[in-house]
């Protein structure tokens, strides 16, 4: 069937999308997952994120719990032709554990990349929040809880490397403008989605 993540800095109203989808696209029963988390292996992605551990055990558990989400959540449900919208992806691997292997490890994100070659599965559309630094880091600072990803120089860098995937591959991404009325970002997303999935009947019928 169709795999679709979303994708962005943090801030950028993913969760918020999310739980719009879910209600607008009900009829269409898609399977909602998401990175980091869906298996128990993500337990441990927030304990290394929480203790800020060394950024290739971090980036090497973010792997492992794809693995793990991979084999347990998305694999089965495209067999069984579901839908499947992933908040947060391999995407996120590329854009933010580029940024924290920088010095660390030489070429990061090539790297990051040759880990997940022979194995992974591209998702078939990636919807891209995009949004000002500034206004992210003012809806993160009404948030508790943060994380060390959330710092200006971070997530500066971390959404100019989304963009550079976006004009790598236009045909998967679409970006999305996050200031944008919250139900008007719904309202395009859901509708991208509905058309993803009809394209993906057609094609299957052929
Ligand atoms: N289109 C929007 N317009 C205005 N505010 C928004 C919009 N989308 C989300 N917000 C607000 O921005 C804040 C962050 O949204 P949300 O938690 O969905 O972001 P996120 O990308 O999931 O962040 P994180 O990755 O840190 O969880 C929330 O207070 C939410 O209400
Ligand atoms: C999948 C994934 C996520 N991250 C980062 C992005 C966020 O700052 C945190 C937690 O994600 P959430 O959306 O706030 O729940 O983890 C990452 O660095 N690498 C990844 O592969």
């Amino acid at each position: 069937m169709v795999l679709v993540t979303l994708e962005g800095i943090d801030g950028s109203g993913k969760s918020t999308l999310l739980a719009a989808l879910k209600e607008s696209l009900e009829d269409l029963s898609p399977v909602f997952t998401r990175e980091p988390g869906a298996t128990w292996v993500g337990d441990s992605v927030r304990r290394a994120i929480a203790e800020q551990i060394d950024p290739v055990c971090e980036a090497t558990l973010f792997v492992a719990d794809h693995a793990a989400h991979l084999a347990t959540v998305v694999r089965p449900a495209l067999a069984e032709h579901k839908l499947v919208i992933s908040d947060r992806y391999s995407d996120s691997r590329f854009a933010y554990q580029a940024v924290t292997l920088e010095g660390v490890i030489p070429e990061p994100e090539r790297w990051l990349r040759a880990m997940h070659d022979g194995w992974s599965i591209v998702p078939d559309k990636t919807f891209l929040l995009a949004i000002p630094i500034d206004d992210a880091l003012a809806r993160l600072s009404k948030k508790s809880g943060r994380e060390h990803f959330e710092r200006r120089d971070v997530l500066e860098k971390v959404q100019n490397r989304y963009m550079e995937f976006a004009r790598a591959e236009p045909d998967r991404f679409v970006i999305v403008d996050s200031m944008l009325d919250k139900d008007a970002v719904a309202e395009f997303v859901a509708g991208a989605i509905r058309q993803v999935v009809a394209e993906g009947k057609k094609r299957r019928r052929k």
